[in-house]
């Protein structure tokens, strides 16, 4: 605090950091009083300012957590899908089969079909990751979770699932189910995100769904029918499987093309005699 130029008045600046205080914005008390005054308000905790750090301080455990993670494959659908019901056979077998395609497996870490991909992964010797949700009326992650993390907030936890996947099961669900499914397609439609298998998985949950889509949003041109080619539906695990393997050979193939584009660029822009080769090279293999 600058001290004050009349001894009998009230100190009228203060200086923090680059922020200047004057008159009746002065401050008695410094940051590291209030800091360590254990004795002072707590209604703080409760404020936007202080939220933001814990979203903050989600990302990074959340980043920290998945950032080596590899390939991997999120996995969504309902968190009430019961242990005898053939949805969670089927989730199993796509946790198991996604593992020995080589990709991790990614869930809610919930109960039903979250628990079931978890266990499938999980026996077959590959990554078993749950992101689960805290909620009023929640167990926790459930037992087939290897690596997990609890959010508190739904869109961090939905930016992990997003980020650390290379393509999406969903198989069949409520609410929960259908938000994450159509915050993937709205990813790849808006191109956030380049090339993301969807695989619905039981045609007949989707069906009724997917008509809908074709026969009213498309013909009332709310989406384009290439819209429509960003899924595909199935029965069968290893179809799923091989339809997210094969997307995954495309878009590397992709990947490797713009690199060599990229590089080639580069090279012209540093040597004209580079671009002259490469004409020659083309009109060459060309036969012409
Ligand atoms: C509603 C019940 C349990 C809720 N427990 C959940 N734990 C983790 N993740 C969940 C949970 N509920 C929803 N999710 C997420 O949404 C998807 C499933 O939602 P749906 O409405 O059941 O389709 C799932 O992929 C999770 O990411 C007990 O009944």
């Amino acid at each position: 605090m600058a001290d004050s130029i009349h001894p009998d008045r009230p100190q009228l600046s203060q200086q923090r950091g680059p922020v200047v205080m004057r008159r009746n914005q002065v401050q008695q008390s410094t940051s590291e009083q209030r800091l360590l005054d254990s004795r002072g308000p707590s209604d703080w905790v409760h404020t936007d300012p202080w939220r933001v750090l814990r979203i903050q301080s989600e990302f990074i455990e959340g980043f920290g957590m998945l950032a080596e993670l590899g390939p991997a494959i999120s996995v969504f659908g309902s968190a009430r899908t019961r242990p005898d019901d053939p949805m969670y056979a089927a989730a199993e077998e796509v946790g198991r089969k996604l593992v020995g395609a080589g990709y991790a497996v990614i869930t809610g870490g919930g109960p039903g079909v979250m628990e079931a991909a978890n266990k499938g992964a999980s026996e077959a010797g590959g990554v078993s990751v749950g992101l689960g949700i805290e909620l009023p009326f929640e167990s926790g992650l459930n037992e087939w979770v290897d690596i997990g993390m609890n959010f508190r907030y739904f869109f961090t936890r939905k930016t992990m699932f997003v980020k650390y996947a290379q393509g999406f099961v969903v198989m069949p669900g409520g609410f929960g189910t259908l938000d994450e499914l159509f915050e993937a397609l709205t990813l790849a439609q808006t191109r956030k995100v380049t090339s993301f298998p969807v695989v619905l998985f039981g045609t007949s949950y989707w069906s009724g769904l997917v008509d809908w889509l074709r026969e009213t949003m498309l013909a009332d041109g709310k989406i384009s029918a290439a819209d429509l080619e960003m899924f595909t539906l199935t029965d069968d695990a290893d179809e799923a499987v091989s339809y997210i393997v094969k997307a995954g050979e495309l878009a590397d193939a992709a990947a490797a093309e713009a690199a060599e584009v990229a590089s080639q660029d580069v090279a012209e822009a540093e040597s004209p005699q580079a671009r002259e080769r490469r004409v020659q090279d083309r009109l060459g293999s060309d036969g012409s």
